[in-house]
């Protein structure tokens, strides 16, 4: 990070948190312990992750994207690790650019950038911070690609905390989950560690966990164990990964019926409203909400890397 001033914001979607740094050219250097720092809730600014925001040609990573593109999501853990996508995050993402004045509802489906390719966000209610959307930022949609499971070894998992263990699912939404339904989310504890989650081939990189429970009729809630986070309060993919196995689980396949198939997914900080489609789009629609905006001590911030 150099060591001028920095301007920061700091948003959340269904209260999964995040630190937002505008860095359009690309400018900033960011090491995992920079992020870890910012992202420290006593030490730093705190959040569960952070989002660059950058232009696709100013990243590595969005260089290929950058003529379907302009603006790429680097997003990072709390603890400095990078990963593909984040649900939440991207809508927080797109309400950045709405009150920089750089996207406008009106221009209807976005492309965004991100590790796992482009997704598309749609404003579907106002952030502009008058009140009248209640506080919670208006809803954005975001459309989130197709759930891949994969079949074969590794389809299925086992996800062990202590000595409780839960068959799971393996869900990809650009990034990896392991979905256990179980019949109280009190069943997971404290979530204080990682669960333990085998083959551990299954997932090379490490995974989220979510533990689901069913609600009602096309209705469920989840707890989130995040990868390079730890638990929070809310997870936009491990929400749609839930929602997808939640609907295999109901024998549901839109791909197979023809039909669309629509949850409510309920986290522990909100509502998420999530539908998959007979091509696999899999579509969720929450708020999202910038809650402060401020520049970054240098002092604080050391010198640059
Ligand atoms: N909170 C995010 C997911 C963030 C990334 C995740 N921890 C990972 O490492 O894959 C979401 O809303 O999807």
């Amino acid at each position: 990070m150099p060591s001028r001033p920095v301007p920061f914001l700091k948003g959340h979607g269904t209260e999964n948190d995040f630190v937002i740094l505008p860095d359009p050219l690309g400018g900033l250097r960011l090491s995992a312990a920079t992020v870890a720092r910012l992202c420290d809730r006593r030490a730093g600014l705190g959040g569960d992750g952070l989002l660059r925001v950058v232009r696709c040609d100013a990243i590595p990573e969005g260089r290929a994207l950058a003529g379907r593109a302009e603006w790429f999501m680097d997003y990072r853990n709390a603890d400095g690790s990078l990963a593909e996508m984040c649900g939440n995050g991207i809508r927080v993402f797109a309400r950045y650019l709405e009150r920089a004045a750089l996207i406008r509802p009106e221009d209807g489906e976005v492309p965004i950038g991100t590790r796992a390719g482009i997704r598309h966000v749609r404003l579907t209610g106002t952030g502009s911070g008058d009140g009248a959307d209640g506080g919670d930022g208006g809803a954005v949609t975001v459309a989130m690609g197709a759930a891949r499971l994969p079949s074969g070894p590794g389809e299925s998992v086992t996800v062990t905390i202590g000595d409780r263990r839960w068959p799971a699912r393996h869900v990809d939404m650009g990034n990896p989950h392991a979905v256990a339904f179980v019949a109280d989310l009190a069943e997971a504890g404290p979530l204080l560690e990682p669960p333990a989650v085998t083959p551990a081939a299954a997932y090379p990189h490490g995974t989220n966990v979510e533990f689901v429970t069913r609600r009602g009729p096309g209705h469920i809630a989840l707890r989130v164990h995040e990868r390079g986070s730890g638990e929070t309060r809310s997870c936009g993919t491990g929400a749609c990964a839930a929602m997808v196995a939640a609907a295999r689980r109901d024998g549901r396949d839109p791909a197979a019926d023809g039909t669309s198939v629509h949850y409510t997914v309920d986290v522990p900080g909100g509502r998420l409203e999530i539908s998959e489609h007979p091509d696999g789009a899999v579509e969720m629609t929450g708020p999202a909400v910038i809650v402060a905006e401020g520049i970054l001590d240098p002092a604080w911030l050391g010198p640059a890397e």
